[in-house]
């Protein structure tokens, strides 16, 4: 492990049993990386396997992206902040409205988690956004959702780190940038087609890194999180 505590990476728990992801998480340090339960795991285990890696001191993401009517996501956040997540997240494409009944109805909580939109998925490029009628390039359409979610007040958005520099500039130093879309030099991208590399992602201003295969389906995941901390720590190594 470094020396240093760092949990800017958020590795992906996306498995189909909470056995399986608790068999992961159980290779893993809360003091070196935070976990993400997004929709296949939270469909099969359900609210338990929060609760356990909870109870395992790791900070979770629940990545369920909810996309509903003002009163449908706000019941669902406050559902989620009763779970003690640290982090949570919609669909900026739901709208202002439904963007801040989440955000007021999460002020209500006892343990507020972070709150941050989805601008436009990772695995978008500029065709799809032809195909589903949206016009503009991925970065307009990025952020337009941002400037909207910034609106609402939440903390922060989930990004391509193709887009975290310009979000950086036109949101300022307090909004967190969430990147999925991340690939060590010579991982495989697979569905995703808005990607960089880990190191080139924090260059660009992104504090935290959402990673999941490149760690996951790695022969040994917990060496494949320390080479990614290593590369990620070797700048601020390197002699003055
Ligand atoms: O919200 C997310 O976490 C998310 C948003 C997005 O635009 N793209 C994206 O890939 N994700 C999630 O980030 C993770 C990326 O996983 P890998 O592609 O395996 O590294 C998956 O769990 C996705 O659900």
């Amino acid at each position: 492990m470094p020396a240093l505590a760092d949990t800017r990476i958020i590795v992906a728990l996306d498995y189909a049993s909470a056995a399986a992801a608790i068999a992961l998480a159980d290779q893993l340090d809360p003091q070196h990386c935070r976990v993400k339960v997004g929709k296949e795991l939270f469909t099969s285990a359900g609210p338990a396997v929060v609760e356990q890696l909870v109870g395992r001191g790791f900070d979770v993401f629940l990545d369920l992206k909810f996309h509903d009517i003002p009163n449908t996501v706000a019941g669902a956040c406050a559902a989620a902040a009763a779970l003690g997540v640290w982090m949570l997240n919609v669909h900026a494409s739901g709208g202002l409205a439904m963007m801040q009944a989440a955000r007021e109805r999460l002020e209500r909580a006892q343990k507020p988690p972070l709150l941050i939109a989805v601008t436009l998925l990772t695995s978008l490029d500029h065709n799809d956004l032809a195909d589903i009628g949206c016009p503009g390039t991925t970065l307009e359409r990025v952020e337009r959702l941002a400037a909207l979610s910034a609106q609402a007040g939440l903390d922060g958005v989930v990004c391509s780190p193709l887009e975290a520099a310009a979000l950086r500039q036109t949101l300022g130093p307090q909004s967190l940038l969430v990147t999925p879309g991340v690939r060590p030099v010579q991982a495989i991208s697979g569905d995703q087609k808005r990607i960089m590399s880990p190191s080139q992602a924090i260059a660009a201003g992104a504090d935290h890194l959402v990673i999941g295969r490149p760690i996951t389906a790695a022969d040994d995941p917990m060496a494949a999180l320390l080479a990614i901390q290593d590369e990620l720590a070797a700048p601020l190594l390197a002699p003055g």
